[in-house]
């Protein structure tokens, strides 16, 4: 995807230097930031602190984390500590987990000098199915788009929350892919953004979509009830950390509010991922890991001082107790459908394995 002739890609990897570019999404949406992560610790750190964030992207990072580790190191102690270090940054999101299973399949057989080179090819082929998966989400979901809007006869009112766009991924984004496939299809679409506390990834979300020229309007997490009850949503469509194996969607906290309203509004809930996100070890929703993150994300809120410069307040004492848990669950009856690379399923074991037959164990 690109904006005015500009590639969206989230990730610029240098193989020859041993490093890789990323977009350090905590500038976000003051100002469009390039790092440059040389080192295993830099990869860990820019996972651990949200500089790259969304699941997809996460897993991608982790991959070419793990590639300029065997650069530094590509004995096995070296390559388990690598991946033992890039494991721990973030416990939901399973593409990251997912990610490093593949690379470790691939490397640990290997002979480590044979690790460098391998480890390289793999991160990319990983980066280059993120954006081909997302771009078929894309078509999918615009499929889905077409015949509810026809139903509608005007403009498309679709809902989302958190961010998962093309930041959240390598590229074009998992539920934002189909957003951008309807508007550069001329479908008329709109979308209400969700602010999506105490982190603001609906800042990031209207960013990307004033980039692509999509009409938008953003809203306080509270006033999504209100819109449904109203009539002024048609579909809300949101992305995932990770999908259980019996269809339960753990996505940004807030998430399974939105699909509790829809289903007392009768609004189509959508969840958009790539198999990246499909953990099929994982029986149900509570065996996902929930991450419980630092309490000062609530305590001080982020935003720009007189000078345009970034600056926190605080709203809360430091010894205040806040819970900040960071994602939440949503039973798979709540789901109305789930959006893939490989099509559109019910919310259900069934319905992940019709996609996927490869997965069945029996
Ligand atoms: C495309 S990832 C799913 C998103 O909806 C969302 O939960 C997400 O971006 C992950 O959250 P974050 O904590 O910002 O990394």
């Amino acid at each position: 995807m690109n904006i005015d002739g500009i590639p969206t890609r989230t990730l610029r990897a240098h193989p020859e230097q041993r490093a890789i570019d990323i977009i350090d999404q905590t500038r976000l949406p003051h100002a469009l930031h390039w790092v440059r992560v040389r080192t295993l610790a830099e990869a860990a750190h820019a996972i651990r602190a949200m500089q790259v964030r969304g699941a997809p992207l996460i897993g991608a990072t982790a991959a070419y984390g793990l590639a300029i580790a065997v650069a530094e190191d590509a004995s096995d102690p070296g390559l388990a500590q690598a991946i033992a270090e890039l494991g721990a940054t973030r416990p939901t999101a399973v593409n990251l987990h997912w990610a490093l299973a593949r690379m470790q399949a691939l490397l640990q057989p290997l002979a480590p000098a044979q690790r460098l080179a391998a480890a390289w090819q793999e991160a990319e082929a990983i980066a280059e199915e993120d954006v081909a998966q997302n771009a078929a989400i894309g078509q999918h979901g615009l499929a889905l788009f077409r015949q509810l809007q026809r139903e509608q006869g005007r403009v498309l009112n679709v809902m989302t929350h958190c961010n998962a766009g093309w930041l959240a991924t390598v590229d074009w984004g998992t539920a934002l892919s189909p957003v951008y496939a309807a508007h550069d299809a001329g479908l008329p679409v709109h979308v209400w953004v969700s602010e999506t506390r105490p982190r603001n990834q609906g800042l990031l979300t209207a960013w990307e979509l004033a980039q692509h020229g999509v009409p938008h309007t953003l809203i306080a997490d509270n006033a999504a009830g209100l819109l449904m009850r109203s009539g002024q949503v048609d579909a809300v469509i949101v992305g995932a950390d990770r999908i259980a194996a019996n269809g339960d969607v753990a996505n940004k906290v807030g998430t399974y509010l939105k699909a509790l309203a829809c289903a007392d509004n009768a609004i189509p809930f959508y969840v958009a991922a790539p198999r990246s996100t499909l953990d099929f070890a994982c029986p149900d929703g509570n065996a996902i890991p929930i991450e419980e993150r630092d309490g000062d994300e609530f305590r001080l809120v982020h935003g720009l001082d007189h000078h345009a410069q970034p600056a926190a307040v605080r709203q809360l004492a430091a010894e205040e107790a806040v819970a900040n848990p960071a994602f939440d669950v949503t039973p798979a009856a709540r789901v109305s459908a789930i959006i893939t690379e490989r099509g559109v399923c019910p919310a259900s074991r069934e319905g992940l394995l019709a996609l996927y037959p490869e997965e069945s164990r029996d």
